[in-house]
């Protein structure tokens, strides 16, 4: 049995309508009904036929759905949520797909103690945004972690996991504490990185003339990959996401002192131990066939 039949979607970017897509084309009898806060959005979402119904508010969209997902910004949430509450049927879950969890999981509570809330994050994704980014299997063979907080009924929670799985994800349960730290040194901090390096690689450009872009090699190619992605999103994820982002970061400047220290006095042995233990890492990475092109083999052949 479908664990959902009418699937309402908030947020019609690359998750919202990777979700609905997805939905589509694993479970083709669920009724869908999407809302974007953005006209441009919901006319591109009606011209390529996104979901069912793209309803103009909030609520019309939410009235008779038994799931309501949200997938607008980590800021945005809290404040949907308040927005649908006159509206939502008193048996819908609610559910979400945030990059982080604890202090979005808080203010919705808040917003709708009433109901079963069951948050999300399927850690799958690209730099690109907006509603024709999106694609159907994008969550296949992807991690998708729920953070359930004490309390909610199981039976909505395992619902919802059944949802993702029916998408094609992985499911994990995890507190939204722990979710925030392993995915502020997993994801946050890589994406912070990415920013720094190509902000000053953009401001050498001034000096080096355009030297920056012309010698880009694949290391620094792979940067603007990430740096180039959603700004508002981002910015909503390190405001949010903010003790634990600042707390990995403070473990990394330190590791990068050690770093600048050990090429300052010519220390080859700490850079040569450090480069062979992050080798292994990746090794033993791609040997659980976890790597981007492992995963992206998976979702484009199988
Ligand atoms: N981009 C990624 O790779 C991933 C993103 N996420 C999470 O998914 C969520 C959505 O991100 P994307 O789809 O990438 O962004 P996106 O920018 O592609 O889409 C977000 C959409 O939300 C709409 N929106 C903003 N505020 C709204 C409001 N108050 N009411 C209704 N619609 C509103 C925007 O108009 C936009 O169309 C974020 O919370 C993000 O942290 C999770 C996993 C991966
Ligand atoms: O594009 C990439 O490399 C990503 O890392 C995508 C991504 C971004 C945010 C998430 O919360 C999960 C996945």
């Amino acid at each position: 049995m479908l664990p959902f039949g009418r699937v309402a979607i908030i947020g019609l970017g690359l998750i919202g309508s990777s979700v609905a897509r997805a939905v589509r084309a694993t479970m083709p009898t669920v009724r869908l009904t999407g809302h974007d806060a953005d006209p441009a959005v919901r006319d591109t979402a009606l011209r390529i036929d996104l979901v069912d119904d793209v309803a103009e508010t909030p609520g019309a969209a939410v009235i008779d759905a038994d799931l309501v997902i949200l997938c607008v910004p980590v800021r945005a949430i809290a404040a949907v949520g308040t927005e649908i509450a006159p509206d939502l049927p008193a048996e819908a879950v609610i559910s979400d797909v945030g990059s982080c969890k604890a202090e979005v999981a808080r203010s919705l509570a808040a917003a709708l103690p009433d109901h079963a809330i069951v948050p999300a994050h399927p850690v799958a994704g690209t730099e690109r945004s907006g509603p024709e980014a999106g694609f159907a299997t994008l969550f296949r063979h992807r991690w998708c972690i729920l953070t359930p907080v004490d309390g909610t009924a199981e039976p909505a929670v395992e619902r919802v996991a059944e949802f993702w799985r029916r998408l094609g994800a992985t499911v994990e349960r995890m507190t939204p504490d722990h979710h925030d730290r392993v995915l502020a040194i997993t994801s946050h901090l890589p994406h912070l990185i990415a920013y720094t390096i190509v902000g000053t690689a953009s401001d050498l450009e001034q000096v080096t003339e355009s030297e920056v872009i012309k010698y880009s090699a694949g290391g620094f190619r792979d940067f603007t990959r990430i740096a180039a992605s959603d700004p508002t999103m981002w910015r909503d994820v390190f405001l949010t996401n903010r003790e634990a982002v600042l707390e990995m970061l403070g473990r990394f400047s330190e590791d990068l002192a050690t770093l600048q220290r050990a090429i300052r006095w010519g220390k080859g042995d700490e850079l040569f131990d450090l480069f062979t233990r992050t080798r292994a890492v990746r090794r033993s990475i791609v040997e659980q066939g976890q790597d981007d092109a492992a995963a992206d083999f998976g979702r484009t052949h199988d």
